[in-house]
């Protein structure tokens, strides 16, 4: 069990929260390798040892350290990146290049650069005008890029708008209209400079049905077919992205990765079987479900403030700086007081944070034991998209990051001082 309570107070694999807090500080992200360690057991038992030739490519824009990348070392696993930033924290912590696999809709010549001279496994190109930057920089460097395309599927799901990629409207993706998409598979064919493997899609985030993610592979293996019959070329890859939803509150009902991905490989290999075709090899690039419920964030409560037949704000030391996304998306979160587990929860409150913003709020409506400056919050399923999209506003600082073994805490991200926030700053 990750969560535990002694004494009253929370328990996170292993570790007491307020202990964690007192040592480190608030705001704090506590990361469990406990639970991302299980996470990658879960992925090996559902979908690696399920079908030879697959491979699971984590989304490092959910969540990225030094200190993830040598565990996803170690569990064999690969990353995918989208920015020079990323890749250059991969490499910094000796990930190996060729397990690296590059995303984008806008990656600049610098960072095509940078995966080329590294040598990264894949890049996937985003649409034609990635496609001849990355093919003019591989000639340049007489380099052979090996390339995915990834496709917009024009698939609708339901999630929220911000972090739905799929649709036909979307900047992300080769759109395709016959006059885009086929003479850029011809190029990729042709080029010498280019090892067009096959196709990417990514549908969006937080998706809790599998029917997207078949009727995308069914429309993708359509595009396999066309390009056989015109081109006489047969994709050797498939990667069908991330997006596998997760719990934050009671009413997400998270599946596990088998749900979504058995139909898939069903279809697949029906697709490569019945033609006598050797099957691809089929990458997954889960970010959220991988990390998402493997971290917490604790606060230190500060001010409260009642408004009569109104509600009651609650501030913390931290907020949008730390999890934009409820001012974002709408996120609902779940929290809890981690030194009270035990004292009965009664009234409702408003989590509000620190930054000179109306919308930041964190938790809307958290029902609560008696509330006192002093106490500590925690968030639960902070482990995606809050760290990785933390930021200064109101120069705050970026809190630091412990990660949590059956019991043993170590710092893997040191919070910033206040030295840090000018140390770019020019007179
Ligand atoms: C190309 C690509 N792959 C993977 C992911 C990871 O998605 P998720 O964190 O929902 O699994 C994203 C983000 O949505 C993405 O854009
Ligand atoms: N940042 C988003 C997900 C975007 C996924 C990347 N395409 C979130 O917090 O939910």
């Amino acid at each position: 069990m990750i969560l535990e309570t002694h004494n009253s107070n929370l328990y996170f694999d292993g570790c007491d929260t307020i202990e964690l807090a007192k040592e480190y500080g608030t705001p704090l992200f506590v990361m469990s390798e406990t639970a991302i360690v299980d996470k990658c057991q879960e992925l090996k038992k559902d979908f690696l040892s399920q079908y030879e030739n697959t491979r699971v490519a984590y989304a490092a824009k959910a969540f990225l350290t030094t200190a993830l990348c040598k565990i996803l070392e170690r569990e064999g696993f690969c990353i995918d990146v989208v920015s020079g930033g990323e890749l250059y924290t991969c490499i910094s912590a000796g990930f190996p290049s060729e397990k690296i696999e590059f995303n984008g809709n806008n990656k600049s010549e610098e960072e095509i650069s940078m995966a080329i001279d590294y040598q990264v496994g894949r890049i996937i190109v985003d649409n034609p005008a990635d496609y001849q930057v990355i093919q003019r920089i591989a000639r340049e460097k007489q380099k052979k890029a090996r390339i995915l395309f990834r496709i917009t599927p024009e698939i609708k799901i339901d999630t929220h708008a911000h972090i739905s990629t799929g649709q036909k409207d979307s900047k992300f993706g080769v759109p395709l209209n016959d006059s885009i998409f086929y003479p850029l598979i011809q190029a990729a064919i042709e080029s010498e400079y280019i090892e067009f493997l096959g196709f990417h899609f990514h549908l969006g985030s937080q998706i809790f049905d599998n029917q997207p993610y078949i009727n995308a592979t069914i429309k993708t293996l359509d595009l396999i077919e066309e390009v056989r019959k015109r081109y006489n070329y047969t994709i050797q890859e498939l990667n069908v992205g991330g997006g596998f939803g997760i719990r934050y509150t009671e009413g997400d009902s998270p599946k596990p990765y088998s749900y979504f991905l058995e139909p898939v490989m069903k279809l697949i290999y029906e697709f490569f079987d019945s033609r006598d075709l050797k099957r691809p090899s089929v990458v997954i690039e889960p970010g959220r479900s991988f990390i998402g419920e493997s971290g917490i964030t604790l606060y230190t409560i500060g001010n409260i403030k009642e408004i009569p037949d109104v509600r009651t704000y609650v501030s913390v030391d931290g907020g949008m700086t730390d999890n934009i996304r409820p001012a974002l998306y709408d996120a609902v979160y779940e929290g809890a007081i981690a030194n009270k587990m035990n004292l009965e929860r009664h009234k409702n409150v408003t989590i509000c944070g620190k930054c000179c913003e109306s919308g930041d709020i964190l938790i809307k409506n958290l029902c609560v034991p008696n509330v006192e400056r002093g106490d500590i919050l925690t968030v639960f399923n902070t482990g995606a998209y809050c760290f990785s999209m933390s930021s200064n506003y109101n120069k705050n600082r970026l809190p630091a990051v412990v990660l949590t073994k059956e019991g043993k805490a170590r710092l893997i991200v040191k919070r910033q001082s206040y030295q840090d926030l000018i140390e770019r700053e020019l007179v």
